[in-house]
């Protein structure tokens, strides 16, 4: 086992004697066996080791466990942290406590700069989490399983142990007298994995007493299957998308088959959403492609977490919704100054005298007696209507403003509106002038209201 161990070490995860690796103690007997093979490597390939244990303080003998990891760190003079889990919630633990344990791992290599990360998962813990994850659906490339090394944090995760069964380990930790605490949970079938473990597992086996192996081989082929077909949905990606990949151009799209579309579409999602912790299902990304297909050229398709896919004619793109509740502050205009309004945009009014068009980027004219100051400068809101320049007296609504000039809808709430203290709306920038714009004249009595931004060229026709 022992060469078995050095072999894998050496060829697989490319370690050497100057990596600093810290291993992920739990005191069970994968974890317990792994650092001592660890430390039975050759010297001139023997890594620098740091221990790292979470006391997730579940179990009785939760404290005594942590004891038992303190001694061992003692005998063998290695360095160890130990952090206690002190909130743990009232449901989903297992993904909180795992989240837990992998935050802190992180939190130490950053501090001890060790750039691997070891834990001790084996073959039979491949089983288990492949047949989880079959029977939970999802992607295929989930059936690729734990890999051999991932990365992570700073550095990489490395599962050195992946070619032993915990049978094989058992056998292992006896022969050598290695001592381990037994996990007294994991003869109870209170979690999913227990339950696999415990009840599913020993029926497969007898099945097939290979079944371990088999499926740690097919895993093998899905992860580099996985790793081809990424490389080629990826080109077929930056085919169809803009240069940063945030635009995909639903004509190019189209030309494509529909299993392409199919993997394509996916791919974007992931890659745009990769912050989120967003999963699409199967069955979304079909509805997805159907609204792509068939879906009206102005619309959107919802996502968890607020997000959208926008569709704006042949362009679609990804975006978290903006509620107007959370963006509409009201800026109220100072005269004679510009007012800034985000990075790239600000607003102002003026006296006419006092303006100087050279600092704008386009502005209106309106006479001081047809408006009541101040000045506001905010989004659109529900139910919003002008009364267009040039009409008679007839009020439109904003919204239909915008769907007569095609206004994308991700475009439609960054829009800035200007209204009087008396409420009426005098302009939505850049796409409407109402009744109160006028044409300048000689005389002072009017205000200029002008518009700046550093976002090049307006893109829409000034009307
Ligand atoms: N409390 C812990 N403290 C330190 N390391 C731990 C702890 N629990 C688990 N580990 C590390 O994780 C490895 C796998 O442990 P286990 O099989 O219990 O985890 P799991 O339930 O499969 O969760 P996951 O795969 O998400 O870590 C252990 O061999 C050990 O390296």
């Amino acid at each position: 086992m022992n060469q078995r161990f050095k072999e894998n070490y050496e060829k697989k995860l490319n370690l050497t004697k100057d990596s600093h690796i810290l291993l992920a103690l739990s005191g069970g007997v994968d974890s317990m066996v792994l650092l001592h093979l660890l430390l039975n490597l050759p010297s001139h390939i023997r890594p620098s080791i740091s221990l790292a244990y979470v006391n997730h303080r579940l179990r009785p003998e939760s404290d005594a466990e942590a004891e038992f990891i303190k001694k061992i760190a003692d005998q063998l003079c290695l360095p160890l942290s130990i952090k206690e889990w002190k909130n743990p919630p009232d449901s989903g633990i297992e993904k909180a406590a795992r989240d837990f344990r992998y935050q802190f791992f992180a939190e130490r290599m950053e501090i001890l700069k060790a750039e691997t990360l070891m834990t001790g998962h084996h073959r039979s813990d491949q089983l288990e989490t492949l047949l989880m994850r079959f029977v939970r659906g999802g992607s295929w490339e989930r059936l690729g399983g734990i890999r051999w090394s991932q990365i992570f944090s700073p550095g990489c995760l490395v599962r050195p142990l992946l070619s032993f069964t915990k049978a094989e380990l058992y056998d292992y930790a006896q022969k050598e007298n290695i001592r381990f605490v037994e996990d007294a949970s994991n003869e109870e079938s209170e979690f999913t994995r227990n339950r696999f473990r415990n009840q599913i597992i020993p029926l497969l086996k007898e099945e097939n007493p290979q079944v371990e192996y088999q499926v740690q081989a097919l895993a093998e082929e899905i992860q580099s299957l996985s790793a081809v077909t990424e490389v080629i949905f990826s080109e077929k990606l930056t085919e169809v998308t803009s240069h940063d990949g945030k635009e995909l151009d639903r004509k190019l799209f189209m030309q494509e088959s529909e299993d392409y579309r199919y993997f394509i579409l996916k791919l974007w999602l992931f890659q745009e959403l990769a912050d989120q912790e967003i999963e699409i299902s199967n069955r979304s990304l079909w509805d997805i492609l159907r609204w792509i297909q068939e879906g009206q050229p102005n619309s959107r398709f919802n996502l968890p977490n607020a997000y959208n896919v926008f569709r704006s004619y042949e362009k679609l793109t990804i975006e978290k919704e903006v509620k107007l509740s959370d963006t509409n502050p009201v800026n109220e205009l100072v005269m004679n100054e510009w007012c800034r309004l985000s990075a790239s945009e600000s607003l102002g009014f003026f006296e006419k005298e006092k303006f100087d068009s050279a600092e704008a980027s386009c502005f209106i004219t309106v006479n001081r007696e047809d408006i009541d100051l101040p000045l506001f400068a905010r989004h659109r809101k529900d139910g919003d209507r002008m009364t267009l320049k040039g009409s008679l007296n007839q009020s439109k609504k904003i919204k239909d403003i915008f769907i007569d000039q095609k206004v994308p809808l991700e475009k439609r709430n960054h829009a800035w509106i200007i209204q009087d203290i008396s409420n009426r709306i005098i302009w939505l920038v850049t796409y409407k002038e109402s009744v109160y714009s006028v044409e300048p004249s000689r005389e002072d009595e009017q205000y200029v209201i002008a518009f700046h931004t550093k976002r090049g060229e307006l893109t829409n026709d000034y009307t």
